[in-house]
C-alpha cells in the first residue's frame, strides 16, 4: 500500500477516501469511525463534496449514519449522536459475556437453555424474561458449545454482513495447509467456523497446536469465547470496539515469541469495498512487523484474503506481492456457491496470498494439477497456454487462445470483427464503449448520466446509501455476465 498521499477509490459515482492513518476526526457511528467518500459524477450538482457514511453498514435499515464532511454539527447533535451510539452497544461486555459462558457450561444439562430470538445463552434466573421467546429445542451439550457456529443463525443481511461459512473440506484443506507450512498462529479476520476448528483440532492432538485469535463484528462470539480469543474488530476502518483492552489482546498475539509463526486469514463479506479491506489489513502487518521488529522494509506479514476472483486486479493494485491461487473455497451454507465437483455451481470465491503459490499444494483428489511452467497448482481445466505462456483460465473452465485479441478468453466468447475483440455472441454489438449503461443515451456515459442518483458501480453501493434500481439491475447482468 502506498503511504503517500491519500487513496481515491473509484466507485462510480462515489469514491472512498481511504486515509494512511485512522482519521482521528471522522465522525463515529455504532460501528467506530465513519469512512469518508466522495461524489464523482460529471455535471452533478454536487460533484467533489465529500461526506461521511457508516463503513461497515451497506443498508440504510442497520445504520443510516451520513454527514456532510463539511457540516457543522451541534452540540446538541452530537449528544443525541454519542447516546444512540451507546444504545447500540451490546447488552453485556465481553467480559460479562464470557463469565455467563463459563458459568452456562458449568450448569447440568436440563438448565442450558438457547434463546433463538435473542441468540443468547439464557442462564435460570432469567428464563422468564423469554417465556414468550423460542428457545432452541434440541439439547446445548458441550459438542454444541464448541461449535458456536452452528449454534448461532447466521447473519444473513444481503447487502452487508451475510456469513457464508466454510464446509469442513475447505476449512480442513486451509488449516492442513497451514500447518504444514510451519504456521502456529493464526489471526482469523471474519472466519468464525476455522477459529472453532482449530480450537477442535488441538483437543484431538492429531496435529501440532495452533493458536487463533479471532477478529469479527459479531458480538455474539463474545458469548463464547474469552478476550484473548477473540476481539470485536470492524475490518472496513480497523476499529477494535473495546478499544485499548482489545487491542493489548491483538497485540499480544501479533508477537511471535519463541519463533512461532503467525499467518493472517480473512474472508470479508463479499461486497465490501476492496480498499477500505486492504488498507486494514495493511494496518495490522504495520502493527506485526513494528512488534517483532521486522527491519526489511519490503516484509509483510503472510496472509490469505478470501474473495471472488473477479475482484483479482483491485486486490492486486492493492497488494502487488499477492497472487491468486485457483482453489475453490467451499460453503456450507451458500445458496450458489458450491463446489463444482458434486455438480453443484462452481464456487467463484479463491484465495488471494503473499506466500509462495508453489508451497501451497492443492489436492490432487479435487483434480487440481501442478503446472511446472507457471509453478503453481492449477484446476484440471486450466491448461498452459504457450501463447500466453500461463495457465490463463480464471474460472476453473478450459480457457481458449484468440489469436486476434492475443490472450486466452473464456470458452463461451467468440471473436467480434466489429468490436475488435472476443464478447459473447450475443453481445450488444459496437454498442459496449459508447452511450450510457444507466438511460441508454448515447450523448453520454454512465457517470455522467443526470439521470443517475448515488450509482456506486463495482463492488458494492456506499454504505448508509441506497442503491439506484439501474444499478442493482446493471450489477445483475454483470453476474450475468460472469457465469457466461
Ligand atoms: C463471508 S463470512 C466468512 C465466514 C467464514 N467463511 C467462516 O466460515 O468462518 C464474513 C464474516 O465476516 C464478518 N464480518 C462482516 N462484516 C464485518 C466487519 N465490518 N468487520 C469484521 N467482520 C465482519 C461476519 O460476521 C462473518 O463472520
Ligand atoms: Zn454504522
Ligand atoms: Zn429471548
Ligand atoms: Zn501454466
Ligand atoms: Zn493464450
Ligand atoms: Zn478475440
Ligand atoms: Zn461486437
Amino acid at each position: 500500500m502506498s503511504k503517500t498521499a491519500d487513496d481515491v477509490v473509484e466507485s462510480g459515482g462515489i469514491e472512498v477516501i481511504v486515509q494512511n492513518e485512522s482519521d482521528k476526526t471522522a465522525p463515529r457511528c455504532p460501528h467506530g469511525p465513519a469512512l469518508l467518500f466522495e461524489k464523482t459524477g460529471h455535471g452533478e450538482e454536487e460533484k467533489g463534496r465529500r461526506f461521511y457514511a457508516c463503513s461497515a453498514c451497506r443498508d440504510r435499515k442497520d445504520c443510516n449514519f451520513f454527514q456532510w464532511a463539511d457540516e457543522k454539527i451541534s452540540e446538541a447533535r452530537m449528544l443525541a449522536r454519542e447516546e444512540q451510539n451507546c444504545s447500540k452497544k451490546p447488552l453485556f461486555t465481553h467480559q460479562q459475556y464470557y463469565s455467563r459462558f463459563l458459568e452456562f457450561a458449568s450448569l447440568p444439562l436440563e438448565q442450558r437453555r438457547f434463546c433463538v430470538d435473542c441468540q443468547l445463552l439464557i442462564l435460570p434466573g432469567e428464563w422468564m424474561n423469554h417465556t414468550k421467546h423460542r428457545a432452541l429445542s434440541e439439547d446445548v451439550t458441550v459438542q454444541r458449545l464448541k461449535k458456536p457456529s452452528l449454534l448461532l443463525r447466521p447473519l444473513d443481511n444481503k447487502k452487508s454482513n451475510a456469513q457464508y461459512l466454510f464446509a469442513e473440506r475447505s476449512c480442513h484443506f486451509l488449516l492442513d495447509t497451514l500447518s504444514t507450512l510451519g504456521f502456529r498462529k493464526l489471526l482469523c479476520v471474519g472466519t468464525p467456523r476455522l477459529h472453532e476448528m482449530i480450537k477442535i483440532r488441538n483437543l484431538e492432538d492429531k496435529s501440532p497446536v495452533i493458536r487463533s485469535l479471532l477478529l469479527d463484528i459479531d458480538y455474539r462470539y463474545c458469548q463464547f469465547y474469552g478476550q484473548d480469543e477473540f476481539c470485536r474488530y470492524n475490518m472496513f476502518n480497523h476499529h477494535f470496539f473495546d478499544d485499548e483492552e482489545a487491542v493489548k489482546f491483538f497485540q499480544g498475539f501479533l508477537q511471535e515469541e519463541g519463533g512461532e509463526k503467525l499467518v493472517m486469514i480473512t474472508d470479508p463479506p463479499f461486497g465490501g469495498l476492496v480498499k477500505p479491506l486492504a488498507n486494514s489489513f495493511s494496518q495490522i502487518s504495520m502493527t506485526w512487523k513494528n512488534l517483532n521488529k521486522v527491519s526489511d522494509a519490503s516484509a509483510e506479514m503472510p496472509m490469505i484474503w478470501i474473495f471472488p476472483y473477479f475482484f483479482e486486479s483491485r486486490i492486486l493494485e492493492c497488494f502487488p506481492s499477492f497472487s491468486m491461487l485457483d482453489y475453490q473455497v467451499d460453503y456450507d451454507n451458500h445458496p450458489l456457491y458450491k463446489h463444482g465437483k458434486t455438480g453443484r455451481k462452481q464456487s467463484p470465491v479463491r484465495l488471494f496470498t503473499n506466500l509462495s503459490p508453489k508451497d501451497i499444494i492443492l489436492p490432487e483428489a479435487e483434480g487440481y494439477r501442478f503446472c511446472s511452467v507457471c509453478e503453481r497448482y492449477v484446476s484440471a481445466g486450466n491448461k498452459h497456454c504457450p501463447k500466453c505462456d500461463m495457465c490463463p483460465s480464471k474460472d476453473g473452465r478450459e480457457w481458449r487462445h484468440c489469436d486476434e485479441c492475443g490472450r486466452c478468453v473464456k470458452p463461451s466468447w467468440r471473436h467480434c470483427s466489429s468490436c475488435g475483440r472476443c464478447a459473447l455472441p450475443d453481445h450488444p454489438c459496437g454498442q459496449r464503449q459508447t452511450g450510457c449503461f444507466n438511460c441508454g443515451s448515447q450523448k453520454h456515459k454512465l457517470r455522467a448520466c443526470p439521470k443517475k442518483r448515488m450509482l456506486v458501480s463495482g463492488d458494492r453501493g456506499a454504505p448508509g446509501l441506497s442503491k439506484h434500481k439501474a444499478g442493482k439491475s446493471r450489477a445483475k447482468n454483470k453476474q450475468k455476465r460472469r457465469a457466461t
